[in-house]
This record gives structure tokens, sequence and C-alpha cells, in this order.
């Protein structure tokens, strides 16, 4: 990498990692060049290497990478004498993840292991609901730091349901009450990086010494290590070292020990030892739930917008898929109605969520709709179709267009079109007509809630 390519990445990594921490941590870096893979910055001390290297060396590195791909590794360097260190900049914010330095050698800084805690991944954000509440009532026994009572405990489940959130709020929570207890958090990839390093420098005491000496291990995204043989040797020697001195271990994973592949049995069997719960899909509630959390986080950003309450409903409903596509969304609406200076509404919405909206859309069909409104109110279809008003069709008929509304992504002259030729206005009167009835009458509210249970298996 060239002084210049360095120069027009430093505007990337500011925008990445904001402006305060850009000029407080990057910008007294002096880049010297990149010799045999190396990319190699000269750091005002030793301490302010080691921080750089554990907070922001991974994103360092895949920046770097992109511009260069021969690069893989960074080296900081210092001529100032190590006792310099406790002069090296702190940024206040970020005074609860600085890490004190293993060793005074620059080059310690490659193996000091853990990551860095997110702020706003802590119990107080995480919402609980029915699918995660087992999850959440074993990580906060964890977190109360009492006598080890199950080790690992293991969290599993899929993409984006709250894990890694959990894991940082385990770690903050004792960080609070134990502030002496050495707690470890780190992802299984840097596990393996670490290791690799270790290995390659000559420096497997060291590394041993600096696992076996936690109070608290926490692993993320454990599946990483499946079929990566003399990471999982270790990691099981680790392992077994820290529950031999009652140490508490936290591991969480994608799938249930027993579902990853190429994972050592006696590593299996290890984990499945202590406490094994499962963060389960979110349902409609939690989803709910959660998006009104974290609009009282953008509300905080954008104190004028307002908006309507039902787009949470719609977004809830629609979005199934994770909650960071749910929180994505979210942010994406506030930035783009404050942008075009516009209430946040279900049109707004559909305009600005398109492409989510298309990605997460359910495969039911206005016709599925229909047939199951239909049935439910033991009527014809051809009735919910046909041109008679009488109350006794209207009212199913409005039902279908409110749930065609809601589940599926077609505009309301579609919707008209498959509902015998009516007009969008029709369609946008039943669908209003529904939705003060759901709050007014408590039969349909009922009739909604089980069709859409129904349709969304
Ligand atoms: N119950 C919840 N309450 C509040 N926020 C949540 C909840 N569940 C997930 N989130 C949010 O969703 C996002 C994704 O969560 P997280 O990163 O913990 O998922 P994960 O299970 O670790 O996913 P991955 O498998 O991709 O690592 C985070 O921003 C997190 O704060």
């Amino acid at each position: 990498m060239t002084r210049d390519q360095w120069g027009a990445l430093q505007n990337d990594i500011c925008k990445t990692i904001g402006q305060n921490n850009y000029k407080v941590w990057i910008e007294p870096l002096n880049y010297e060049g990149a010799e045999s893979g190396v990319a190699i910055f000269q750091a005002p001390t030793n301490f302010f290497g080691t921080y750089v290297s554990q907070n922001y060396g991974d994103m360092l590195l895949s920046q770097i990478a992109s511009v260069n791909p021969s690069v893989r590794r960074i080296h900081f360097k210092t001529d100032v004498d190590a006792r310099e260190a406790v002069k090296a900049p702190r940024a206040p914010q970020m005074a609860a993840e600085v890490p004190e330095p293993v060793q005074q050698q620059s080059s310690a800084s490659d193996l000091l292991p853990g990551a860095p805690l997110d702020k706003r991944f802590t119990f107080d954000t995480f919402v609980v609901g029915k699918p995660n509440e087992l999850a959440h009532a074993a990580a906060r026994r964890v977190a109360e730091g009492g006598p080890v009572t199950f080790n690992p405990l293991f969290l599993y489940g899929g993409v984006g349901l709250g894990k890694t959130h959990l894991m940082h709020a385990i770690a903050w929570e004792l960080r609070t009450r134990q502030p002496n207890l050495n707690v470890l958090y780190l992802s299984a990839e840097q596990f393996m990086y670490r290791f690799v390093q270790a290995l390659r420098d000559r420096r497997m005491m060291d590394f041993k010494s600096i696992f076996r000496s936690v109070d608290v291990l926490m692993v993320d995204d454990v599946q990483f290590i499946a079929g990566k043989d003399s990471t999982q040797e270790e990691f099981f020697h680790t392992f077994n070292a820290l529950v031999d001195q009652n140490k508490q271990i936290i591991i969480s994973a994608d799938r249930a020990p027993d579902e990853i592949k190429d994972l050592e049995n006696r590593i299996r069997s290890r984990l499945q030892s202590g406490l094994v719960v499962d963060l389960h899909p979110t349902d409609y509630e939690l989803r709910l739930g959660i998006l009104q959390s974290k609009v009282e986080a953008q509300r905080a950003i954008y104190p004028n917008l307002e908006i309507d309450p039902r787009v949470l409903e719609f977004l809830a409903h629609r979005i199934s898929t994770n909650v960071r596509v749910l929180e994505g969304a979210l942010t994406r609406l506030f930035a783009f109605a404050s942008l075009v200076g516009r209430e946040i509404n279900i049109d707004l919405t559909q305009e600005c969520l398109a492409d989510v909206l298309r990605a997460s859309e359910r495969k039911v069909s206005i016709e599925e709709i229909q047939r199951r409104v239909a049935e439910h109110y033991n009527i014809r279809l051809s009735e919910m179709v046909g041109p008679k008003r009488v109350r006794t069709f209207a009212r199913p008929r409005q039902v279908a267009m409110y749930l065609c509304k809601q589940l599926t992504s077609r505009s309301l002259p579609e919707i008209g079109r498959k509902f015998g030729g009516r007009d969008h206005t029709t369609v946008m009167h039943g669908v209003r007509r529904i939705e003060e009835l759901k709050i007014q009458d408590g039969q349909i509210a009922e009739d909604l809630e089980i069709l859409r249970r129904t349709l969304e298996e």
C-alpha cells in the first residue's frame, strides 16, 4: 500500500469509526510502508499501539487488505520508551473498554485477546419475549457472578436473534458488579487468529498463560472452529483448564452443539455438559416490542419526526427474518423521513423500504388470503369477490383486503383488481374500516389474529 492509498483510506476509516475516535486513535499513526505482507505503523507509545491493535486492528486490516490484498498483518512500532504509555491519550467515552497492556513489547499487542464491547448491547436494551426468555434468564444468572452452577452456558440461535447482544450484556454487567474480574470476550475467529499468530511467533506459552488467567471466557460464534483441527485442540485445552479452575465459560453458536459438523466429539460433549439454551425465532409480539424500544433511540436522534404507530405493526408483520434487518429498516426509515421532511407513515415506509419488504415477503398470495378468509367466515369465494354489498359479504371482503395490504406488497389498485375489479379507493376504505374495527371490536381483532397466524404458517 502506498502512502497515497493510506491517505485515501483514512477518509473511509473516519466514516467507519466516527471523527472523534479517528482523531484520537488513527490520525496520530504514521504509516511507514508495507513489507512481506506486513503494514508497519509508527505509534506514539506502546500503549497506543496496543490499544489500536486491540480495538481497531481487524477493521484496519480489512480496510488495508481491500486496497492491497497482500497485506495480512499490521505491526505497530514505537521509538518511545514503554513508560510513556501512561501518557497515551484516552478517549473518555471508551474508558471502560481500554484494556491494560499485557506486555511492554509492542509486538505483544498482537497477542492481546479480547474484542471491544458494544455500548448499546446491555440488559437494559434487550427486549424479552417468549422466544428468548429462557436464554435471557440464563444470561442474567451468569451475569450475577455467583458460584458457577452451569458450565458452559451455551447460547444458540439463528442469525441476528441477539446472541452477541446477550453476551455483551453479561460482560457489561459483570464488569459493573465485579470490576476486578478478568472478563474476556472474543469471537472464535479471533481466538483462532491469536492462536495462529502465537504459533507463528513461537509464543505459545504467552498465549496459554493469557487465556488461562481469565475469570470468565466468552467465545462468540464457536461454529467457526469446526473443521479447524489444531484450533479445536487448543480450544479444548483452554476450555478444560478453565473449567478445572471453576471459571465461567459462555459460548454462542448459530446451532446446537450436536448440529455443528466437523467438531470433535470430545468438544461437542464438553459444550453440552453445561446449560444449552436456544433463542427461538422472534414472534410478532417480540418484534413489535423491539421496534418500540428502538424507536426511542431514533427519537433521540430525530426529536422532531412523527411516526404513525401503525408503521411499527406493519414492519413487525412484514419483516420476520431477523432483528438486524428490522433495526436497519427503522434506521433507514428515520434517516429517509428526515431527509425528505415527511412524516413516517405506511406510504413512506413502503416507498423507502420497497427492497427490504420485497426480500422478506412471505409467499402468501392474494388468492390464498381470499380463500382462507372466505373459509373462516363460511362464505363462497365468488361472494368474496362478487358485487354484493351486504354486510355478511362486505365485512369478510374488507378483512381480506386488509390482510392483503398487511401481508403482501401488492399495491391498492392491484388488490382492487383481484377483488372483482374494484377501485383502489374502495380498497383503501376497506383497509381503514378494519383498522378502526380492530380497536373497537374484539371479535374482529381475534379473527384477524387467527387468520394472520394460519396464513403465516
Ligand atoms: N431481544 C432483543 N432486544 C433488543 N435488540 C435485539 C434483540 N435481539 C436482537 N437485537 C438486536 O439485533 C441485532 C442483532 O443481534 P446480535 O448481533 O446479538 O445477533 P446474533 O444472534 O449474535 O447474530 P449473528 O448470528 O449474526 O452473530 C443487534 O443490534 C441487537 O441489539
